[in-house]
């Protein structure tokens, strides 16, 4: 079986408190975007698995894919397996792609061997694996918070709209990025920002993590201003970064000197 777990951006960012267990709460609107790896399991005689496209640093063990079928195993003894990923979402970028894989994997392996595993029991096995993993399991358009596991329905469409994704070669982990903010309890409620139309969005609407990510890597808010300058109606980092992203009207014709990065744009 062949899935292609996605990517996502996040729309605000706010880091409200930090909790007794080390991690932060937050709230964000996480926005599925069509950027692909490729994920393929089957039964097999013995469990192996495979990379193709980027590497990704770390153990095979430690793949979050390895991780979420022995997390399965464990509790449904699962026959060996033959996984494959095709690594395409850039690593340390902001995108999830690491939380996406493993939240394919519980999905794929669920369907695979007909486990009947419902969305809530997924969402808690995702949990386990990371922050951002269970959002992968219904994977649309949510307002999220606390660890960024629990979820709100919110009205946000970016149909029609262009999306430029800029992922400058420079790998940011998220423990690093959160090591450099202050949590505070915002002046404006994030879910309200959000109702506003998009074109309100670039005055209100911030990533906590700039701060201090813009400072130690100005070329990140060198691109951010490049965007807008390029006519984006709204332009920001992604989760703990690298990845700045621009929402425009419609397509853009991006300057040449951004072929030194990787740079994806489609029209949603
Ligand atoms: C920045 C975001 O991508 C926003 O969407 C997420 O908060 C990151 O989620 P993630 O990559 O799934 O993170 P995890 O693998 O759970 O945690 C990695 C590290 O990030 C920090 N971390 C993560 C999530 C969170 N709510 N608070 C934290 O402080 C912790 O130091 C943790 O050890
Ligand atoms: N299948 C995988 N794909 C990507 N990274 C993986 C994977 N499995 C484990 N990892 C580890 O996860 C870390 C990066 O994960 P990921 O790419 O999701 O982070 P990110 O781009 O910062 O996304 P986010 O912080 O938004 O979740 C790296 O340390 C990497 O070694």
């Amino acid at each position: 079986m062949v899935f292609f777990p996605n990517a996502k951006i996040n729309i605000g960012l706010q880091i409200t408190a930090k909790r007794p267990d080390g991690f932060h709460n937050l709230e964000s609107c996480f926005y599925p975007v069509p950027l692909n790896d490729l994920l393929e399991i089957i039964p097999a005689s013995y469990t192996s698995f495979t990379l193709g496209g980027m590497a990704i640093p770390g153990d095979i063990s430690t793949n979050l894919c390895v991780r979420a079928y022995e997390r399965l195993k464990q509790d449904f003894g699962l026959p060996p397996v033959r996984i494959h990923l095709h690594k395409l979402i850039p690593i340390g970028a902001g995108l999830g792609g690491g939380s996406a894989d493993a939240a394919f994997t519980l999905r794929l392996l669920n369907e695979q061997f007909m486990l009947g595993l419902s969305v809530e029991q997924l969402e808690n096995y995702a949990r386990e694996l990371g922050s951002d993993c269970a959002f992968f399991i219904q994977n649309r358009p949510m307002y999220c918070f606390e660890k960024g596991d629990q979820f709100a329905e919110i009205e946000v469409s970016l149909n029609g709209y262009t999306l430029v994704l800029i992922y400058p070669n420079l790998a940011i982990s998220t423990a690093e990025a959160y090591a450099g903010v202050r949590p505070h309890q915002p002046a404006a409620s994030l879910r309200a920002l959000l109702q506003a139309p998009l074109e309100t969005w670039k005055g209100t609407i911030l990533n906590d993590f700039e701060k201090s990510l813009f400072s130690k890597y100005p070329i990140l808010g060198s691109l951010k201003q490049e965007l807008y300058d390029l006519g984006a109606l709204y332009a920001s980092m992604s989760g703990s970064g690298s990845t700045i992203y621009g929402i425009f009207a419609q397509p853009v014709e991006l300057p040449a000197h951004f072929d030194t990065y990787q740079v994806w744009q489609k029209t949603l």
